[in-house]
């Protein structure tokens, strides 16, 4: 495999920088640069050791991409930046929903991976899933990979479209675990608990179930009624979710979050990113 000279990540903001962290804080690897346009955003960049922080791409042999930027941006970015790229350009796409192809077209290089992480990925927790198309050389998908591995689990998917939904479960699922956790803070704190103890009730319950999920290889309803005491207090707890079709509302949101990222890859469609 070629060494990769450097890896370029542009747009610094959120994901890119749980992904600059992730891989600031693994082992070592080639130079690590971001683009970033923003000025109030690179000042806070620059704050980061070991990381090279510049307003404008540049692109050599021998650089891997890394596109972090809005979907929303992306063809104006493409139309500015498309000179810098060769048909060889190995290009690592984080955004949400706009396809490979797309990104190929407009960039003008085969190489592009299209990937959804999360930001997890900044303490190592991330969870990625990412295409290869034929078109993609065995070089690239494993520089991919590898970049990918280094902040978390990666899996490969042989259908691209399953990468919208691996978005909604994935790249949004730290929001929705986030905003449940919130509900669990909120509760502890109308109950008198302090904010700390609180937080750290709702983050060692969610941290210790997932662990617990994936350490017994239970389904994760045969775990569910396994605390469900009959007649006892998570019973009418759980009563109360299925009252309030929880289950229904969390697969309408996962829908809907999917649903998103199929949008975002329409040209003309609501908040398109092409054409
Ligand atoms: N946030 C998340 O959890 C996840 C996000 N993603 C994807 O990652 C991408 C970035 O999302 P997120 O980090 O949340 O977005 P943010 O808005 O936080 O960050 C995007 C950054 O890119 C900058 N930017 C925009 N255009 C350019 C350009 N041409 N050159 C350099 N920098 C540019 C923006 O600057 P300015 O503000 O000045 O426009 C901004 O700082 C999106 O495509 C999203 O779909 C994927 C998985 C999870
Ligand atoms: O909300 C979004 O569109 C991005 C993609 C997945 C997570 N954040």
């Amino acid at each position: 495999m070629t060494a990769t000279r450097r890896l370029v990540i542009v747009g610094g903001g959120h994901m890119g920088l749980a992904i600059i962290r992730g891989l600031l804080g693994g082992p070592a690897g080639p130079e690590l640069v971001v683009v970033e346009r923003s000025a109030a955003r690179r000042e806070l960049l620059a704050e980061l050791d070991g990381l090279t922080v510049v307003a404008h791409l540049d692109l050599a042999d021998g650089d891997f991409v890394v596109l972090a930027v809005p979907p929303q941006v992306f063809a104006e970015f493409a139309d500015a930046e498309r000179h810098r790229f060769t048909p060889g350009t190995p290009v690592l796409s984080v955004m949400a929903g706009l396809t490979a192809e797309t990104i190929a077209t407009a960039l003008g290089t085969t190489q592009v991976v299209r990937s959804i992480p999360n930001t997890p990925s900044e303490v190592f927790q991330g969870m990625s899933v990412y295409h290869a198309g034929p078109q993609v050389s065995a070089e690239t998908t494993a520089q991919a990979e590898a970049l990918l591995g280094v902040i978390g689990r990666v899996l490969r998917v042989d259908r691209e479209e399953l990468v919208d939904d691996a978005t909604a479960i994935c790249g949004g699922g730290p929001a929705f675990v986030s905003y449940i956790v919130d509900a669990f803070c909120q509760f502890a704190a109308a109950r008198g608990f302090g904010e700390a103890a609180g937080r750290e009730m709702a983050v060692q319950v969610f941290g210790g179930t997932a662990t617990l999920i994936a350490e017994s290889g239970k389904p994760p309803m045969q775990l569910c009624h396994e605390v469900m005491t009959p007649n006892g207090t998570t019973e009418r707890g759980i009563a109360a979710f299925d009252a309030a079709g929880l289950k229904g509302s969390i697969l309408t949101a996962l829908t809907a979050a999917a649903q998103r990222s199929r949008e975002l890859a329409r040209p003309h469609g609501p908040g398109c990113a092409v054409g």
